[in-house]
């Protein structure tokens, strides 16, 4: 395997040479746990941990290394490394923090694209893929939406929700497939590319670790199925992984319940983009684009030329992303106080000493 097969990029390696790095050795994360890591290089997987500076100087979980990730290290024993500093990244895919106000929570680094899956049986549903899209958008990954499952609905059933998708969503490419009878299999790969990282999104049980072992042509991850022999239940997936693959690298997810929305301005602007194109143009600057007569927005949904479904949800993550953003103005105002008081301990100490 070569670094390119990785993912490695002209950019990395000017990276390394400007700052130096060229003593270390070069991998990329695979794995997190914990603030414990396996970082793959071309010849082997090390665990490797934080060099204690790196985490002193970290500012917040950001800073630290992510799967996906690129990193520079060194070997200090037997299959031990330290990661001595993580690599810029090209686009970072996140979230908020599921229960945490004003936090946000890494999923990945370095996507090229992202495959937004979704069964069509029972978890078909445009809202949420119009925020996967909105994430995805909001770092310039390219999203690719895949229906999965589609051997437990009727052709005229696949139809109405392609259907139902198009009318909302424009100039994503839309791939069904089912990972049982194989149909859309082909389409798939034919996308993918060697060297480019895919991030695999979406709910528990859509079939997102089946599609990589059909892609990867072997029971590499653990799957839903109930294995008779051990009967332990249903395998689930519970940490992000990276495979490398003849058709790309492939991050596989838990799934996701929750995706709220965070500062993402251009996230929202390319996904709504004539919606946000609509209420530039129009004509009340303050408009609420809730009852104004001649609001372009409204005469927009009214004639059709914007779904009315599609507009509520984009309203309601406007409202998540102000919210984030007042959180973390909320936070940075406390953590300001936090600072002063510690400031004054410190003043109080000095004083205490003479
Ligand atoms: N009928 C049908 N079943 C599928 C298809 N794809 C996956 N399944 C089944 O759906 C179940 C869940 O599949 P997984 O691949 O584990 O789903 P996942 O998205 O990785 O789930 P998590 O790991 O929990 O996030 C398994 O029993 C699969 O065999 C499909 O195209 N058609
Ligand atoms: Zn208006």
């Amino acid at each position: 395997m070569t670094l390119e097969e990785l993912g490695y990029t002209a950019e990395l390696e000017n990276f390394r040479k400007e700052k130096n790095l060229e003593s270390f050795g070069v991998g990329r994360v695979i794995l997190e746990h914990k603030e414990r890591f396996i970082v793959k290089t071309i010849i082997a997987e090390l665990e490797a941990e934080l060099l204690g500076n790196l985490r002193f100087t970290a500012n917040c979980k950001k800073d630290l290394p992510a799967v996906g990730d690129w990193v520079a290290i060194s070997e200090y024993d037997e299959g031990k490394a330290l990661i001595h500093s993580v690599f810029p990244r090209h686009s970072i895919l996140q979230r908020k923090a599921v229960g945490k106000q004003g936090e946000t929570q890494i999923i990945a680094t370095n996507i090229d694209v992202g495959l937004i899956v979704q069964s069509v049986n029972r978890d078909f549903n445009v809202n949420r893929i119009e925020r996967y899209l909105t994430i995805c958008n909001a770092t310039k990954i390219e999203p690719i939406i895949v229906l999965s499952k589609i051997d437990l609905i009727e052709k005229h059933e696949l139809e109405q929700l392609l259907a139902q998708l198009n009318k909302r969503i424009k100039g994503v490419l839309i791939v069904a497939l089912s990972n049982q009878s194989k149909i859309g299999l082909d389409k798939i790969k034919s996308k993918l590319s060697k060297g480019k990282t895919y991030c695999l999104l979406g709910s528990s049980g859509v079939g997102k670790s089946t599609i990589i072992n059909n892609l990867v042509g072997k029971q590499l991850m653990n799957t839903g199925e109930i294995s008779k022999s051990i009967d332990r239940g249903k395998h689930i997936t519970t940490h992000r992984e990276l495979i490398i693959s003849e058709y790309g690298i492939l991050i596989d997810n838990p799934g996701m319940r929750e995706v709220g929305i965070i500062n993402s301005d251009e996230g929202l602007a390319i996904t709504f983009d004539t919606v946000v194109e609509l209420s530039r143009n129009c004509k009340f600057n303050d408009c609420t684009h809730t009852n104004e007569k001649g609001c372009a927005i409204l005469k927009a949904v009214d004639s059709g030329e914007i779904d009315a479904a599609s507009y509520d949800n984009f309203q309601k993550m406007e409202r998540e992303k102000y919210f984030f953003d007042s959180s973390i103005a909320e936070r940075k105002k406390k953590d300001k106080n936090f600072g002063k008081m510690i400031k004054n301990v410190k003043k109080q100490r000095k004083f205490d000493k003479f």
